[in-house]
């Protein structure tokens, strides 16, 4: 059977200003994780924040007291660099650091302001790397990128290379509030089928409205932005994300 639903709320579509108390605000009305959108501005065509912010926010949310348990900070690290930013989130309070493939394998070792650069590390090397600083590992694939590049990663028999979740995206990363691609929903119909335990996330567009064609495909971690921070009952929502979900566990 498929892992049960959780539902994480993308604080992409929280009011900035107020980010503490929003955050805390969800998980009191039922969320399970924050998905916390890490956006440089090079990798996406947008910028959010970094470290110092999710420190801040760390402060108003208890951390979780298991792995996935709620309150988990599933940080969605679409940067140019994942490698570098490890040890700053694992200290900021991030619980799941979830990279690119993408950004993995095109590093280029950039020159930053500091004067130090990304070193090229391959997917596996980098979720060893997050394994061994303490947190939960996830994998991310854009749209234009083929489910076929994670069975490498996923069938590697060394345990600390492997991900503890792959994140499809159902929109091109950068901006909350588009339309879900239900194109990419059979990258997750394939991985389900082959890793019915996996922690498997869908990211954009998920609603009311799209919810049941995601579950149907076997995903159980679901990051919902406009629909939950838009709603005039933001816990109601949440409960018909989780309910949809969990009718379909047993059935995939
Ligand atoms: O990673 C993201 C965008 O790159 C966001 O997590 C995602 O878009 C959530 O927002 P919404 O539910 O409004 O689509
Ligand atoms: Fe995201």
């Amino acid at each position: 059977m498929s892992p049960p639903a959780i539902i994480a709320p993308s604080i992409l579509s929280a009011d900035f200003a107020e980010l503490g108390r929003a955050c805390s605000h969800t998980i009191g009305q039922g969320a399970d994780w924050l998905h916390v959108d890490i956006m440089d501005g090079h990798f996406v065509p947008n910028m959010t924040f970094g470290a110092p912010v999710v420190t801040k926010i760390r402060s108003h949310v208890n951390p979780p007291t298991e792995a996935y348990g709620k309150g988990t900070f599933d940080c969605h690290m679409m940067i140019a660099e994942p490698k570098r930013w490890v040890q700053d989130f694992k200290k900021a309070g991030c619980d799941l650091y979830c990279f690119h493939y993408e950004a993995a394998v095109n590093s280029t070792a950039a020159v930053t302001p500091s004067g130090t650069s990304d070193e090229k590390t391959s997917p596996k090397e980098l979720i060893r790397y997050i394994h061994e600083s303490g947190m939960q590992a996830g994998i991310a694939i854009k749209p234009s990128t083929s489910v076929d590049v994670l069975w490498e990663i996923l069938e590697n028999p060394v345990k600390e290379e492997v991900p503890d979740m792959v994140l499809i995206m159902t929109v091109e990363p950068g901006f909350g509030g588009q339309s879900f691609m239900a194109s990419e929903l059979p990258k997750v119909t394939a991985l389900r089928k082959k890793y019915p335990e996996l922690h498997i996330e869908v990211d954009g567009g998920l609603s009311e409205k799209t919810i049941d064609q995601a579950a149907d495909a076997g995903a159980n971690v679901i990051v919902a932005g406009s629909a939950v921070f838009g709603a005039a009952d933001p816990g109601e929502v949440i409960l018909k994300l989780r309910e949809a979900v969990n009718a379909r566990r047993g059935k995939l």
